[in-house]
């Protein structure tokens, strides 16, 4: 948040954790107002003059907003492309198939084989 009459590029930062069980309007409206610039949520509740000489105790540094690097939009590497070989993938594909048929048709031999003939 904005702390005085400090430049306008200038945002003031705090550490209110050690502050958040003695704050008289509760830990709770302190929490969601970390980690932004809270100065509107500071200043929209009218804090006493009392309040504003407490945050000194709680002051840490300036950060000078104009020296924030701006968000840039992230861009993933490019993959190197590789060509992809389909055939091992069919192959696989139809031993999935082609492999319990296999064995069903294997089961049936041994059976018929090993079959005892039927007493006549
Ligand atoms: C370092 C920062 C802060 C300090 C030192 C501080 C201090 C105080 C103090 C001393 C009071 C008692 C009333 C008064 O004297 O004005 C108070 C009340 C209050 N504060 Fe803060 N405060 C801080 C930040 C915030 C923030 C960021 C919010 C966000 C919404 C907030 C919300 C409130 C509320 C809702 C009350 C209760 C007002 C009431 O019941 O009348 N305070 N604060």
């Amino acid at each position: 948040m904005k702390h005085g009459s400090a430049s306008d590029i200038n945002l003031t930062v705090f550490d209110v954790t050690k502050f958040l069980e003695d704050h008289p309007g509760g830990d709770d409206v302190l929490l969601s107002s970390t980690g932004k610039d809270a100065t509107d949520d500071f200043e929209d509740v009218g804090h006493s003059s009392s309040a504003r000489a407490m945050m000194d105790e709680f002051y840490v540094g300036d950060i000078d907003t104009s020296a924030i690097p701006s968000k840039r939009k992230y861009t993933p590497p490019k993959q190197p492309h590789y060509e992809q070989d389909k055939t091992s993938e069919f192959v696989i594909k139809l031993l999935q198939f082609l492999v319990p048929l296999l064995i069903l048709g294997l089961a049936f031999g041994v059976r018929s084989y090993t079959k005892t003939p039927a007493s006549s």
